[in-house]
């Protein structure tokens, strides 16, 4: 892991809330993010995204995210986790377009690794990820949902989520693809993958994207409620049930990932694309304005 420095405004946040256990919160600071340790019912933790403004995934942002599950995963004592945003603007925006606009490929290479190791992370987690969606998701910011094991998403017009890559002119890699296909099947992810769709939520309980679509204010009791079904199952047995279904998929991943990364590598240092973010960019900027 690089040596990172701190950051204001980055962090993750698992929020106590009159813990049945008793346990005192314990309270930590490691270098960007201050993780506040606590029970909030059972062994289930409440894991919140931020990196304001928009939860985009900064290289410093998925390191420590890597770091944080890490922790959580070696913690026998988390059998799940609630993952929301405390962002206002979004879920996540997906890739931070800062990382890969006007660098050199050695960074281009490390943040692609990083967040295929993200991905590896999340889709093999022993734990029970349910993502508590409460903000648009498009493109990358779709990672997270895609890795969980369920997505409820609030009922507002702005929570559109879906891979949208191609609307951008760039195609989803295939590691992207594949849990969307796992997800909602091969016919419905053709068509959402060619045209970029980004489903409302309405469309998105429809075609499968989402498991559950809740108004934004029962978002998480409707995740802890989810999640209390999900623990009634014994770990091993679950455990072994999800790695025997995904492991074929991450295993493609596993398999692929220096290829990945070089075609990746390749395409992001090309020029046009390098102006074409650039535009992109000084767009997302103008919009706000
Ligand atoms: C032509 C584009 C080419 C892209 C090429 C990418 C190549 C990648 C190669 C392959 C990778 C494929 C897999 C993954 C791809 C991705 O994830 S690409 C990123 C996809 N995400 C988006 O396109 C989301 C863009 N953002 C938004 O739509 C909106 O910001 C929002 C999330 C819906 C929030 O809207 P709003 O509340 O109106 O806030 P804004 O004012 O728009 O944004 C606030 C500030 O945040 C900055 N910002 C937004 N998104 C990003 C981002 N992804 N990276 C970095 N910064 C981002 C935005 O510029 C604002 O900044 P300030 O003006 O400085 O406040």
């Amino acid at each position: 892991m690089p040596h990172l420095p701190p950051a204001q405004g980055l962090g993750f946040r698992m929020r106590p809330s009159g813990g049945k256990s008793g346990r005192p919160a314990a309270r930590s600071v490691h270098g960007v993010s201050e993780v506040s340790a606590s029970w909030w019912w059972w062994s289930q933790a409440p894991l919140q995204l931020k990196n304001l403004p928009v939860n985009s995934f900064s290289l410093e942002f998925l390191t420590e995210l890597i770091i944080n599950l890490e922790k959580l995963e070696n913690d026998k004592t988390f059998r799940g986790i609630i993952i929301t945003s405390d962002c206002p603007k979004a879920f996540s925006a997906g890739v931070d377009l800062r990382e890969i606009c006007g660098k050199n490929p050695a960074h281009y290479t490390e943040y692609w690794k990083v967040l295929q190791d993200l991905w590896l992370r999340l889709y093999l987690s022993n734990l029970v990820l349910i993502s508590a969606i409460n903000g648009p998701c498009a493109a990358g910011g779709c990672l997270i949902p895609l890795t969980s094991d369920y997505r409820i998403l609030a009922d507002n017009p702005k929570c559109l989520i879906g891979l949208n890559e191609t609307r951008l002119g760039i195609s989803a890699p295939f590691w992207f693809k594949d849990p969307l296909v796992n997800i909602i099947g091969h016919r419905a992810s053709e068509h959402a993958l060619q045209l970029g769709l980004l489903f409302p939520p309405a469309e998105a309980l429809q075609v499968g994207i989402v498991d559950k679509v809740v108004p934004k204010d029962q978002v998480q009791s409707t995740a802890l409620s989810v999640m209390t079904q999900w623990l009634a199952i014994p770990d091993h047995a679950r455990q072994l049930t999800k790695n025997m279904i995904r492991k074929p998929t991450a295993d493609l991943l596993v398999k692929h990932r220096d290829t990945d990364i070089q075609n990746f590598v390749s395409f992001i240092s090309r020029d046009s694309i390098q102006k074409s973010l650039q535009m992109y960019l000084a767009k997302l900027k103008q919009n706000k304005d």
